[in-house]
């Protein structure tokens, strides 16, 4: 069975500012799956530093209640308050990794001995310490550069021995506040691949900060998209990839496809005919449209040009996103789009007449 391994659950943080309010976490809901890559996107100042530090209680919520791994953290209501001892705390942090946009390093430590520091309070013996530290950067691919300093390293190699750090303990959850947020592409990717490996071979958690949406597409299973404090839209990548309801899900996640609807918006709308509709199909994995949009001829007399078409990879995995306006009969259409969704095609009405499922919000 799927374990919770963080529920935060109705939790708020309202900062006082000289008599004004900030009210940066608002009653938000969001429980991860162990083993989940989770990503949480969102523009600059959405709460989502806010949120993620309420996870090891860096930052107190005003309302709410924190589970991790099934230990109450923090649980706040009208009646009391409880939150969880000084020393849990301390050994629950232990167990929940962070990195950040800038590394936060020790600079006038060598890269072994930043790693090594982590475990100062680990119960091992020095020479233990020194082993694991060695096995971690190893394990980060930065074994050769023990003795360099981090000014002398790459960004994306600093980020590395930062994350060595963060594994000392032996967490069951990483966070990464932005932690690809300060890297070039490259390094960026190398860094979400090392994330994602760590995820499958140790079936570490993982809960990516990030306001780019790419790093999510790239490794994360499920999103939460933020704005203003709030969670405005959660779940599955791929079904929030394929059916995302609100206008600023899609910026993010769309990406070409939340363009091309715009300017399909402003162009073509006005030319829909009364026997035409547009609807974006999305399927998983090669292309299979023309094979499809050719039976969709042959057998239903339903003529389906493509307007705009787009392949993202998900995970790994292929998606393509076809905008497409077919013409025919309305029991036509109808046949062609049950044969589509028959054949795991995914369907969105763009525009024209008789909705199908999914309509969009504007
Ligand atoms: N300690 C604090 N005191 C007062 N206000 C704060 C504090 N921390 C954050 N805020 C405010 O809370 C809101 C959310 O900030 P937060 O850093 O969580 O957003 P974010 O989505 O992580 O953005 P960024 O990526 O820019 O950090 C912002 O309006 C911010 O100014």
């Amino acid at each position: 069975m799927t374990k919770e391994i963080i529920k935060l659950d109705n939790i708020s943080v309202t900062f006082e500012q000289k008599k004004k309010k900030i009210k940066a976490v608002q009653d938000i809901t969001l429980h991860v799956n162990q083993g989940d890559i989770y990503g949480v996107v969102g523009y600059s100042g959405a709460g989502k530093s806010t949120l993620v530090r309420v996870i090891n209680l860096l930052q107190l919520p005003s309302a709410g209640r924190v589970e991790v791994s099934g230990d109450v953290l923090y649980e706040k209501s009208a009646q009391s308050q409880q939150i969880v001892s000084t020393k849990k705390l301390r050994e629950k942090r232990r167990k929940i990794g962070m990195i950040f946009q800038h590394f936060n390093l020790l600079n006038e430590q060598t890269v072994i001995r930043n790693v090594a520091f982590a475990l100062k309070h680990s119960g091992l013996k020095e020479k233990e310490i020194e082993a694991k530290a060695q096995r971690l950067l190893d394990l980060v691919g930065l074994g050769s550069r023990k003795n360099a300093y981090p000014t002398q390293l790459s960004g994306g190699q600093q980020q590395r021995v930062a994350i060595a750090r963060a594994l000392a303990n032996d967490p069951e959850i990483l966070i990464s506040d932005e932690g690809t947020s300060a890297l070039d592409p490259k390094n960026t990717a190398q860094i979400l691949d090392l994330l994602k490996d760590l995820n499958e071979k140790f079936g570490l958690t993982v809960v990516l900060i990030t306001h780019e949406m790419d790093a999510v597409k790239r490794i994360a299973n499920k999103v939460a998209v933020m704005d203003n404090g709030r969670i405005i839209e959660q779940g599955d990548l791929l079904q929030i990839f394929t059916n995302a309801k609100k206008q600023l899900t899609r910026e993010f996640i769309g990406g070409g496809s939340a363009k091309a609807i715009a300017t399909l918006r402003d162009f073509q709308l006005a030319k829909l005919k009364s026997d035409e509709r547009m609807v974006q199909l999305t399927y998983i994995g090669n292309s299979v449209s023309e094979p499809l949009l050719v039976k969709l001829y042959r057998d239903f007399d339903v003529e389906a040009n493509i307007i705009y078409s787009n392949i993202e990879v998900l995970r790994g995995t292929p998606v393509g996103t076809l905008f497409v306006i077919i013409k025919g009969t309305p029991a036509g259409q109808q046949q062609a789009i049950d044969y589509l969704k028959a054949q795991k095609v995914i369907i969105t009405q763009i525009a024209g007449q008789k909705p199908t499922e999914g309509s969009r919000e504007k």
